[in-house]
């Protein structure tokens, strides 16, 4: 496994990228031990003796799990060195799953090789916007006061 590891890229090894050494984001540092991988990377890892698979673009190497994994051995081979999320996804793991994923984790996928999700629309309410109570409770005012002078103007007029 020497090679991959020669040639996984590490989070804060911005100098391979030609970076002068002194733009080292506050992102990047945070993580620095987290190992990236390359798709290209995991997919070298397609066989029964050196298993690796992406969930969520997250890495595991599930080689020594393959003989236990209660829906077989078969479906993670063929998964094999690929992004698995949604076969995953698809046959509904239970959370006990979810967390057995943690003991294979053996790092991320590089951020280069990730699908881009569809873009989330991201709504930022500003406090002049709909979801503030003054919205309604202003209207509603002005209509209570409206309808008050409405009634003494009737009665106004009545009584002259
Ligand atoms: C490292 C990754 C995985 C872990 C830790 C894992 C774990 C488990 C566990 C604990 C179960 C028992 C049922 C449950 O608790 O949900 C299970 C069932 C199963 N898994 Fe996985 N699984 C993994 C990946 C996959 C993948 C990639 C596939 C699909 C290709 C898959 C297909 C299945 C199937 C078909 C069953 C049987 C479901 C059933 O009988 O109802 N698993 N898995």
């Amino acid at each position: 496994m020497g090679e991959e590891t020669d040639r996984s890229v590490k989070a804060n090894d911005t100098r391979k990228d030609g970076g002068d050494g002194n733009h080292v984001s506050e992102a990047v540092q945070e993580d620095s031990d987290v190992k990236y991988y390359t798709l290209e990377e995991v997919q070298a890892h397609n066989m029964s003796k050196d298993t690796w698979l992406i969930i969520h673009d997250k890495v595991y190497d599930i080689t020594t799990f393959l003989e236990e994994h209660p829906g077989g051995e078969e479906v993670l081979l063929e998964q094999a060195g690929t992004d698995a999320t949604e076969s995953f996804e698809d046959v509904g793991h239970s959370t006990d799953a979810r967390e057995m994923l943690q003991q294979y984790y053996i790092g991320e996928l590089h951020m280069n090789d990730r699908k881009k999700e569809a873009k989330k629309e991201v709504y930022i309410t500003t406090s002049k916007e709909s979801s503030s109570w003054t919205t309604w409770l202003i209207p509603a005012v002005a209509a209570a006061v409206v309808g008050i002078m409405y009634r003494y103007y009737m009665l106004e007029r009545k009584s002259s």
